[in-house]
């Protein structure tokens, strides 16, 4: 697919992706041995296994969203955005994707409030608007899935084998291999641990690429110069559609048309991923608002320090003979590839430069594509099989089918990026079109939690109203505009745009306008009871004292270790909430306005008087933007690297304590 020669060895990028997943897989077992023997969190129950027993607290919530949400597009498709459009790509793909993180932190708050047991949102749909429904829904949410699974694999081994030239379809199975392991053998909980792991190393590896480029890099190695070479670059190759086709501008037609698919889009891939409910149902109840706005808030930080480092440092050094390409410039396909940030990471470091952007897309390809595997295993498990197959099925059975379909869908993932892999589909293309196949479903999915009037007649039709306005605005717009359809002009911007944009929104004018002529009037009394519907069948997350006695007999710590006293006074202050779902009425307000407000800065506050103004950045408005860019990378590391530590500081004690020390 690519003409320029790999920079690095085969066995680079086999030691990566194979060596790295067999760490993982290891320490995976040290993680659940420790889980089991010093907690009352057993990886043996369901529960745990599932919703790492709705006791995560936000430090590792937000980790865990950051890590969720951090793609190979993210890393890769947001330094595209940069080369195609300059400084307003990185800043688009940022905040265009933000904001749905902000908003989810409102529907976090509504599942502890109205279907506090459950374990998938499709749990929801089921009990409210049964099995027809049911079923349109779950069709929906394993589209999304197996769009963002595919697409994960899709980049990162587009970029593995730039790099090493490892054959594509040995990366496209092995990245899953590793991943399946350890979430098979860890679950939810211990997956959060190595989101952790892995988002700290991609915000590290950020971190060195932005001081090698702003401040040492022989090539670059100051804003000012960067603002030169781009200065430089839009004159050589000006930008249609910006201000005096410059680089340095964030009024760029192309990035605006982005910063709507990426909100469309990015409102599916949030909504419709169970991932994203799985964070908000494993979290304490409290905290759960709390997570997904400090997620949001790291988050941004990851695509924009990467691609306004890299995806420019592409954009300055592509006339550089160092750059692989030179003297062309990269073809399109490259670019959809997202090869962008390979190519600068090359030009600017050699071998040192391409193995860390190597090991950094590795991280977050992997941490994402746990938290993929374990989304649809729920699904599956308890929303096919448990609904449909065997309702009474014990714990030990529902264990075992997560763990099998945790394998089918690795394997799954693998053979559709293996499918768009032969058919020539690129990240790019996939990127941009996967929203309006599942945009439809987004207000549907969100009104059944929150909005007691929407009809089941609302939701059916909303979705495949959406799903039928966004394919036929997509197609339309590609035969009309462009004359044919091919695979350029269905992944070009204006089709995909009206695709996206008439997907999501037929979805909600369809699913209002239907609930406003004929409202439900839902009792939230009845998803309240799912999963609870008598005091004795309520699933415990945590071993029971007959299980604990038998482990303890085996060697497990006794139920008085202080590690487990606050676990128990823990889940009782839980409960507490949760039976009183009223408390959590503050929490949600501070959702709504905390998301909104902060949804408003960051998409129109800031960006729109730039826009209108029409302003090309100064030389020092420059270096401000790229102090910023620092600053959030470090706050980030700061929210995800230090206060996951900081808020079980007192856990750490007491288990060292009764590990070391054999403490009582
Ligand atoms: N997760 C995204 N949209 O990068």
């Amino acid at each position: 697919m690519v003409e320029v020669a790999p920079i690095l060895p085969q066995g680079a990028g086999y030691g990566v992706v194979v060596g790295i997943g067999g760490f993982f897989s290891i320490l995976m077992i040290g993680i659940t041995y420790f889980q089991n023997k010093y907690t009352r969190y057993s990886t043996k129950a369901s529960e745990e296994f599932n919703t790492a027993s709705r006791s995560v607290k936000p430090g590792l919530i937000a980790c865990g969203v950051v890590s969720a949400w951090t793609w190979a597009a993210t890393l890769l498709q947001s330094s595209t955005v940069a080369y195609e459009y300059g400084i307003s790509g990185p800043f688009w793909y940022a905040g265009g994707a933000t904001v749905q993180i902000f908003m989810f932190s409102v529907l976090a708050v509504k599942v502890k409030q109205n279907a506090p047991m459950c374990h998938t949102f499709l749990e929801i749909v089921y009990r409210r608007y049964g099995a027809a429904t049911h079923i349109i829904f779950v069709c929906f949410a394993l589209a999304t899935n197996i769009l963002v699974g595919s697409q994960l694999l899709l980049g990162g081994s587009a970029v593995v084998t730039s790099l090493t030239g490892m054959n594509v379809y040995a990366a496209v199975f092995l990245i899953p291999t590793g991943v399946c392991t350890y979430v098979v053998l860890g679950g939810l909980r211990a997956t959060f641990l190595c989101d952790y792991s892995h988002t700290i190393i991609v915000m590290i590896i950020i971190l060195y690429f932005m001081f090698n480029v702003y401040t040492t890099n022989d090539l670059i190695g100051s804003p000012s110069r960067m603002w030169e070479l781009l200065q430089h670059a839009s004159d050589l190759r000006p930008v249609e559609g910006n201000t005096a086709g410059s680089y340095l501008t964030l009024k760029s037609n192309g990035g605006l048309i982005f910063a709507v698919i990426q909100l469309c889009s990015g409102m599916g891939t949030v909504f419709l991923d169970q991932g994203y409910w799985q964070r908000a149902i494993a979290s304490r109840p409290k905290t759960a608002v709390q997570g997904y706005i400090l997620g949001g808030f790291a988050w941004f930080a990851v695509p924009f320090g990467f691609a306004t480092t890299l995806g420019l440092a592409a954009v300055a050094l592509t006339d550089n003979p160092r750059y692989p390409t030179y003297p062309d410039n990269m073809t399109d396909l490259q670019v959809s590839s997202g090869l962008a940030a390979a190519f600068g990471a090359e030009t600017l470091l050699g071998k040192p430069g391409s193995i860390a952007l190597l090991i950094t897309l590795f991280m977050a390809v992997t941490s994402s594509s746990s938290s993929e595997l374990i989304a649809v295993s729920s699904i599956l498990t308890f929303d096919i099989y448990k609904t449909y197959i065997k309702p009474n099925a014990r714990p030990d059975q529902l264990i075992f089918i997560s763990h099998v379909m945790i394998c089918v869908f690795g394997l799954v993932m693998a053979v559709f990026a293996t499918i768009w892999n032969a058919i020539g589909i690129s990240l790019g293309w996939l990127f941009l079109v996967m929203g309006l196949i599942i945009g439809g479903a987004v207000f549907p999915a969100a009104f059944t939690l929150t909005w007691k009037r929407q009809s089941k007649l609302a939701a059916i039709v909303g979705c495949l109203g959406g799903l039928a306005a966004g394919l036929i605005a997509w197609l339309v717009e590609a035969k009309v505009y462009y004359g044919e359809l091919t695979v350029a002009t269905t992944g070009a911007n204006y089709p995909t745009l009206a695709g996206n944009m008439a997907g999501v929104l037929t979805g909600l004018i369809l699913s209002v306008v239907i609930s406003f002529i004929k409202p439900d009037n839902f009792d939230w009394a009845v998803t309240r009871s799912i999963n609870v519907t008598t005091p004795t069948e309520t699933p415990s997350p945590m071993m029971s004292e007959e299980e604990h006695a038998k482990q303890a007999e085996a060697g497990a710590a006794p139920l008085e270790l202080p590690t487990i006293r606050d676990e128990d006074e823990e889940m009782l202050e839980d409960e507490k909430v949760i039976k009183d779902p009223k408390s959590l009425q503050g929490m949600f307000w501070t959702a709504l306005v905390l998301s909104a407000v902060l949804s408003f800065v960051m998409d129109f506050l800031i960006p729109m008087p730039m826009f209108f103004t029409h302003y090309v950045f100064s030389k020092h408005f420059f270096l401000g933007w790229i102090i910023i860019s620092f600053g959030w990378v470090f706050c980030s590391l700061l929210i995800c690297g230090i206060l996951p530590i900081v808020e079980t500081r007192r856990f750490w004690r007491q288990l060292f304590g009764e590990m070391f020390m054999k403490a009582k």
